[in-house]
């Protein structure tokens, strides 16, 4: 699911707020989202913020290319799966902004290499999308207490992940009830 304009006109804002040098994005799908992290680097005056996006499908990776080239010099559009991707990537060029709409079941392992590699600068943000996932995830989260092993659902992949970055010391979260819902996740400062 792409995200919605409203989800859209956020991100941008929240882009253009932060002034972020290096963007990333996991799940590009055809370049909706690139285009609205790129609207907002294109109103950051010093215009010197680039976004990196991540696709695994190359049909979707080739037609994302074509839908930035507008776009070029502040997107580039990267053929690979996200964990490939982030394990391949040197961690000195920490990111400031980074969102995650990849596949479901990858977004723990997503946020627990970006922290155990130290990928987010310290006054950056992690964004994720789909963690209300269809008004699904509450009913689960009045059901049970604890992470659901070998989850099968994308709303029980969701109900892990909000709950797994709910219990990290190392981060503070707001989940903003957008469309789908967004997570805003940031590194404590103590
Ligand atoms: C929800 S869509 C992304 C939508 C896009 N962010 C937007 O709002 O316009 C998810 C995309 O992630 C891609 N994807 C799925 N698994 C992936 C993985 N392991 N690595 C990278 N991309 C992946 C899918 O092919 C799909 O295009």
């Amino acid at each position: 699911m792409m995200i919605s304009p409203t989800q859209g006109q956020a991100m941008s804002m929240l882009i253009s707020a932060i002034r972020p040098n290096r963007v990333l994005e996991l799940g590009c799908f055809v370049g909706n989202s690139a285009l609205w992290i790129a609207d907002g680097l294109s109103n950051v005056p010093e215009k010197k913020g680039h976004l990196w996006t991540c696709e695994i499908d190359p049909k979707m990776a080739a037609f994302a290319t074509k839908n930035v080239e507008m776009v070029s010099d502040l997107v580039t559009v990267v053929n690979s799966s996200a964990q490939d991707f982030l394990d391949s990537w040197n961690e000195k060029n920490q990111f400031d902004f980074i969102f995650i709409d990849a596949d479901k079941g990858g977004y723990i392992n997503y946020y627990e290499t970006i922290l155990s590699r130290n990928m987010l600068s310290l006054s950056g943000l992690i964004v994720a999308d789909n963690v209300l996932f269809k008004d699904q995830v509450h009913p689960i989260d009045n059901r049970l207490g604890g992470m659901i092993k070998a989850p099968k659902s994308i709303r029980e992949k969701v109900y892990n992940f909000n709950l797994h970055v709910s219990l990290d010391n190392r981060t503070e979260q707001v989940i903003l009830p957008i469309f789908d819902g967004l997570s805003i996740i940031r590194l404590k400062r103590n």
